[in-house]
């Protein structure tokens, strides 16, 4: 089957700046792809060299078999990172709009528009003009704008970034939807979370260059792997030192370590058996995407992130 997407080294600078350095990436039929990486990463012009909307200076982009051209659009759902409705239609009519532009006709774009809007909860607001849309409803009209024509392919450019939890939620259900029906979909973001909800595979870029590509459980591996125990016994230290790269005493008085490469969670649990060290705590903590990230591109690039939601989901404490 055809691939929807392949990228082949591409790269592509801007006055002199590289933003995307030799990158190369299959998305597969019925894949959902997360496409991760802090602010100015990369993804954005990326994703714009895959649909044919900015040129590569080097390598090669190919929708469904072809070069990107508007032949193909029909069978391409894309929301733009920089959002924008025409501000005098109504819900309806920027739905409609935009399946027509994507070659639906005119009474079935309506239809559509008016399933659409009634489907996820937006019914009352059919007629609602967009410029009196709160921010997450008019962000909500776009998506449904951008994938009303049902089309086999999504690309998806931060369709969480401004909403509310709430909304994000939403959007959520509405990609794991699409994603139900087989469709194939690539989506930016740069809050890990949504991609460990939602994605089978990961790609993760930094600084123009991709980093990792690989399932989400392959991602998760990269992140350390902590451990605490507790016990009354002084022999705990001696015990788990062996095993351990990083050795942390905490308030609560456990110890929290992370697991060398070579040692396994099991490893420990046996030295303290052997050596007849009661554990009243042995806890083998449970990885974030996050952690892996810090892992895989250093503390001090997602220090340059500064996004709150990003920033909640560190679940990095032993
Ligand atoms: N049209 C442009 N002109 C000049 N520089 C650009 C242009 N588009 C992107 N860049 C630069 O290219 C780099 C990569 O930007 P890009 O938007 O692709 O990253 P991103 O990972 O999508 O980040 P963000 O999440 O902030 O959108 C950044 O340094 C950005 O400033």
């Amino acid at each position: 089957m055809t691939p929807p997407l392949s990228v082949n080294h591409v790269s592509k600078s801007f006055a002199g700046k590289q933003a995307v350095d030799d990158v190369s990436f299959t998305v597969k039929p019925g894949e959902i792809v997360g496409f991760l990486g802090p602010n100015g990463a990369g993804k954005t012009t990326t994703l714009r060299m895959a649909l044919g909307l900015v040129k590569p200076d080097s390598g090669r982009v190919e929708l469904f078999g072809r070069p990107p051209s508007a032949h193909i659009f029909g069978r391409i759902g894309f929301l733009p990172e920089e959002r924008g409705l025409y501000k005098k239609q109504n819900a309806r009519e920027a739905i409609a709009h935009l399946a027509r532009l994507n070659g639906m006709g005119k009474r079935d774009a309506f239809k559509r528009a008016d399933a659409m809007l009634e489907r996820y909860g937006l019914g009352d607001a059919r007629k609602k003009k967009n410029k009196d849309m709160s921010k997450g409803m008019a962000q909500k009209v776009q998506l449904l704008a951008a994938i009303a024509h049902d089309p086999e392919f999504y690309i998806l450019d931060e369709p969480f970034s401004g909403l509310d939890p709430v909304n994000q939620q939403v959007l959520e259900s509405i990609v794991r939807e699409i994603a139900g029906q087989g469709r194939t979909i690539i989506f930016s973001t740069h809050v890990m979370e949504h991609a460990e909800r939602l994605c089978d595979r990961i790609i993760l870029m930094s600084g123009g260059r991709k980093v990792f590509d690989g399932s989400t459980e392959a991602a998760l591996n990269k992140a350390p792997r902590r451990l605490v125990l507790d016990s009354d016994n002084d022999a705990l230290l001696s015990t788990v030192t062996p095993f351990a790269g990083e050795f942390i005493r905490r308030d609560d008085g456990a110890v929290g370590i992370v697991l060398k490469d070579t040692a396994e969670a099991h490893d420990v649990l046996e030295a303290c058996v052997n050596k007849g060290v009661k554990l009243k705590r042995f806890e083998p903590k449970q990885a974030s995407l996050h952690e892996a990230f810090v892992a895989m591109v250093g503390q001090d690039v997602v220090d340059t992130m500064g996004d709150d939601a990003f920033a909640a989901n560190t679940g990095a404490s032993t």
